[in-house]
């Protein structure tokens, strides 16, 4: 395996090991407890590594950043990644929250999600953001029209459309991602590492949505 690939593999697994005592911590302290993670690409080894942690998983509650307005049999569904990736194994006992209906529109489908997250366990132990080249977090868009309504409103979720994505989006507003004890950034790359300097030189989130998550305490997991 390439030197890349093995970075990339410990950070994942590096925090898996934080998500997993995140969890265990709160635990010992209340009856259930909330994990949020993203989708794409790279919290693959993450996820995989996670699914294998000992822990009481079904007194867990997972739910995700945002999603992509598909059916959970898209491949491009988050949905569909976590349950193919982490729903397995030990982790297959903890409770998913999706957050798509069979509403044809997420601007149709947003009220029930929103109601689906309210009888969860906020705030969670950890959310796990990841980020675009372009500054993006979750599906906090900086070309998306939705992008001051998710940076500002205390809804928990907004349906997001932008010109940069093919499909319509779900985003857990900035506000709903700041309900949490803990964040983590997850990265991969020198490119996402060179937005993530540019992004902590400035403070406008509605240039790079990162930095609405970049003032509270963040613990970033970066492998090139
Ligand atoms: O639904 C999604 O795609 C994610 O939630 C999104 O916010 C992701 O974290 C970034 O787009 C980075 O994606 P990659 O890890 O694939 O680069």
């Amino acid at each position: 395996m390439k030197t890349t690939e093995n970075a990339r593999e410990q950070i994942g697994a590096q925090l898996a090991v934080a998500a997993a005592q995140a969890l265990t911590a709160d635990l010992a302290s209340q009856p259930r407890a909330l994990l949020v993670v993203s989708g794409g690409s790279t919290p693959l080894p993450f996820l995989q590594r996670l699914a294998e942690q000992p822990l009481d998983w079904s007194r867990v509650d997972i739910t995700l950043a945002d999603e992509r307005w598909v059916a959970e049999s898209h491949p491009d569904s988050n949905a569909r990644l976590i349950r193919d990736t982490l729903l397995v194994g030990p982790a297959a006992a903890a409770t998913f929250h999706s957050l798509t209906t069979s509403d044809a529109t997420p601007e149709q489908g947003v009220a029930a999600v929103a109601a689906r997250l309210a009888t969860l366990p906020w705030p969670a132990s950890l959310v796990v953001l990841g980020m675009g080249n372009d500054g993006h977090t979750a599906s906090l868009f900086p070309d998306s029209g939705e992008l001051s309504l998710a940076l500002s409103t205390d809804d928990s979720v907004v349906a997001v459309r932008a010109p940069s994505v093919s499909q319509p989006r779900i985003t857990l507003s900035a506000a709903r991602l700041h309900d949490a004890r803990r964040h983590a950034l997850h990265l991969v790359g020198d490119a996402k590492k060179a937005v993530l300097a540019q992004a902590l030189s400035g403070d406008d989130a509605r240039e790079l949505p990162i930095r609405a998550f970049l003032t509270c305490p963040l613990t970033l997991y970066w492998a090139p």
